[in-house]
């Protein structure tokens, strides 16, 4: 079973399932965003969102959360395979960051269209 093909992917599940609970208590921008994507789940239920919407909800949530996951990997990799400042890794590091900003801007937008017509 061990070394089974079923069994490499309940190890595999395993690691993941680790890796999302050290991000959420190690990783302040993470907490921040869980922290905002809980306000956001009852922002939805106070105005009665459609299932459409939840499902947007929770793609931009995902999203955001998931490219900040990979954010935080990318400058954990920068930092131990080169500790010092470098031109290089600073920019490895903005591209990363550059990717979060992105994915926040397109959940902004989504709790635009969402939540507009809800308050308005
Ligand atoms: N080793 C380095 N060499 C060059 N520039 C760096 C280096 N480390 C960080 N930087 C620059 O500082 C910025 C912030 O890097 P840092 O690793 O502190 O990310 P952060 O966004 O503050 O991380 P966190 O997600 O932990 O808040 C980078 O985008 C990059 O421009």
């Amino acid at each position: 079973m061990k070394n089974s093909f079923l069994g490499k992917r309940v190890r595999g599940g395993k690691y993941a399932i680790k890796g999302a609970w050290l991000l959420l208590r190690h990783e302040p921008s993470i907490q921040v965003q869980f922290i905002i994507s809980v306000l956001v789940c009852l922002a939805g239920l106070y105005f009665e969102i459609s299932r459409e919407e939840w499902i947007f909800q929770f793609l931009a949530i995902g999203l955001v959360m998931a490219t900040e996951g990979l954010n935080t990997a990318v400058e954990a990799m920068a930092d131990f395979v080169h500790p010092d400042f470098h031109n290089k890794i600073g920019h490895i590091k903005d591209i990363a960051a550059g990717a979060v900003f992105i994915a926040a801007i397109i959940a902004v937008i989504i709790a635009g269209f969402i939540y507009f017509p809800h308050i308005f």
